[in-house]
């Protein structure tokens, strides 16, 4: 699904305004008539409920709430705030209704003063600022945000299309913005919900869909995507009846040290559970043993070196369709010597993660030897070691996105929204995955899934969209069956076959 900026969405909302044709106020009141909608599908007519509205078409969304809710015989009070800006058309338009119909639900508030008391349990409709917000909220209107957000405990907060303060596509650091539990979203994602600094803002996001002109949406460019299932099913190739192990690609897992074996024998796992035809892990003397119990289907070269890998580069041949370098392999001189031969010799993409990223944030050089259309695994600390911080994560994104396509690799911020920078200047976020997948070894999982998908010939793309994706699914299965808490990154690898079941179901 294409996230498109707020300019953008205007667009469609006027693409569609002209050629659906639909009025603006027909347009306003089924977008809004969405969300009352979902408001009667979960709550009772015994509802107070309180709306608090701006004066632009956010408000006047508000105001479509109310008088579809107040018809349904839900008790709303619709604030109106009077910061003396001038109605949009639409707004005033539905006020009149309004106040036609139910005046004695309207109350108008011009200062903090006027915020009302909230009787208990009543829920809260934030449409006080969507799209069209261009400045921070200042004044008694930040008042306002703060008095809602601290009652944020005893009352639910539902805010329309975005929280209001949220810019959609800038930093919105130190701004007062509302808290919401729930954002309804009108057609798309923002940018703005998907990034860590954002996390107390919109809540759990539900995308409403309000009918905006298909042709704008297919023939618009994004620059920003977030993936879903349809997508992977684009994506996803059924293994053929005549295939052999051989078909499916041998990959090269270099991983482990004495400590650290365990990151190894996930990431071996992982490969073989996303569907590696064959799988030679090279470790260290003392891991031996440990990956061939820990592992049995995969095979094993041992290292020189007892604790550590120094000489895997004499390993990689053409045999291996894609190597997958990093869990648990520590950071020596002498690690990072052999890192260098390998890249020296080795020429398909591969997947670079962990201790093999840290080795390239000391040696960046290193990184204009990689082979074009690898793939960087950085959580957010070792993307810092990489590339340098920044000051909030809209400049993050973009620097992200300016190094894949800079170096032409593809590089993977992971987080709870894994931002998926590609080398022609797309990005696309992750939408699958929960807090339990907060746990110790889950990158080395991804790790393996994505080598394993590119042993099977999956493209970079495909092996990323796709392991991503998988990778949160069988971690949201795992929690779903086992808590987020108790769930470990074993757990994900263990619920990669019901994850693969169940997105891509055999056919019958
Ligand atoms: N036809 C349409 O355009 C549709 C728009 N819809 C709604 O319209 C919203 C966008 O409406 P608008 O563009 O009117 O924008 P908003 O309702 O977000 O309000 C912005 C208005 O307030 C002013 N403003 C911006 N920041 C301010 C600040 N910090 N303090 C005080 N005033 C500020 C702006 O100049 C603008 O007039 C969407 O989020 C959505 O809720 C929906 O009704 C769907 C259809
Ligand atoms: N809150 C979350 N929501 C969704 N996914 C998460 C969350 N926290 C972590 N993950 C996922 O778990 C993985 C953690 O990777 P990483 O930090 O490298 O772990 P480790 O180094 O312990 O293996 C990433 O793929 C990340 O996207
Ligand atoms: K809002």
């Amino acid at each position: 699904m294409k996230i498109f900026t707020a300019a953008q969405i205007r667009e469609a909302d006027a693409y569609t305004i002209s050629n659906e044709p639909i009025s603006s106020t027909s347009l306003m009141e089924r977008a809004a008539g969405r969300c009352a909608a979902w408001i009667e599908d979960r709550y009772t007519p015994a509802q107070p409920i309180y709306i608090f509205c701006g004066k632009g078409n956010n408000g006047g969304d508000g105001l479509v709430i109310a008088l579809q809710l107040l018809q349904q015989g839900y008790p709303v009070t619709a604030c109106l705030l009077e910061y003396g800006s001038r109605a949009s058309e639409d707004y005033t338009i539905h006020f009149r209704q309004l106040h036609q119909q139910y005046p004695g639900r309207i109350r108008e508030i011009a200062d903090v003063t006027g915020f009302p008391e909230l009787p208990p349990g009543a829920v809260i409709i934030d449409a006080i600022f969507g799209t069209g917000l261009n400045k921070p909220i200042e004044g008694w209107l930040a008042g306002i945000v703060h008095k809602i957000n601290d009652v944020k405990r005893q009352h639910t907060i539902i805010a329309v299309d975005m929280p209001s303060g949220l810019m959609a596509d800038g930093s919105s650091r130190n701004m007062p913005v509302i808290h919401a539990q729930y954002t309804l979203s009108f057609q798309f994602y923002k940018l703005a919900f998907l990034l860590p600094e954002n996390a107390a803002f919109a809540g759990q996001v539900h995308v409403l869909p309000i009918g905006l002109h298909p042709e704008y949406i297919t023939q618009t460019p994004a620059r920003y995507h977030i993936t879903d299932i349809d997508m992977m099913r684009t994506i996803y190739q059924p293994r053929q009846p005549f295939a052999h192990k051989g078909t499916y690609g041998h990959a090269l897992l270099i991983a482990g040290s004495r400590g650290t074996m365990g990151a190894a024998v996930l990431a071996a796992r992982a490969c073989l559970r996303a569907g590696a035809g064959l799988l030679t892990c090279h470790v260290p003397q003392c891991g031996y043993e440990i990956m061939q119990l820990g592992e049995p289907a995969a095979m094993c070269s041992t290292d020189e070196q007892p604790d550590f890998n120094t000489h895997f580069h004499e390993q990689a041949d053409a045999r291996y369709k894609t190597i997958g370098i990093g869990p648990g392999l520590g950071t020596s001189a002498a690690t990072a010597r052999s890192f260098e031969k390998l890249l020296a010799v080795y020429k398909r993409p591969m997947v670079i993660d962990a201790d093999a990223l840290n080795i390239l944030s000391v040696y960046p050089y290193l990184l204009y030897q990689l082979p074009a259309g690898s793939i960087l695994t950085p959580h957010p600390k070792e993307f810092e070691r990489l590339f340098g911080s920044t000051t909030n994560d809209f400049e993050r994104l973009e620097l992200l996105s300016r190094q894949a396509v800079r170096l032409q690799l593809y590089i993977l911020l992971k987080g709870r929204y894994t931002a998926i920078a590609c080398p022609d200047g797309a990005v696309y976020f992750n939408a699958t995955g929960n807090p339990g997948m907060a746990t110790g070894g889950s990158g080395d999982v991804l790790t393996g899934i994505l080598t394993g998908l590119l042993a099977q010939d999956y493209s970079p793309k495909a092996a990323i969209l796709l392991g991503v994706w998988l990778h949160g699914y069988a971690g949201d299965l795992a929690s779903a069956e086992l808590s987020q808490e108790a769930m470990t990154a074993g757990d994900i690898i263990n619920f990669m076959g019901k994850a693969f079941l169940s997105c891509f179901p055999p056919e019958m």
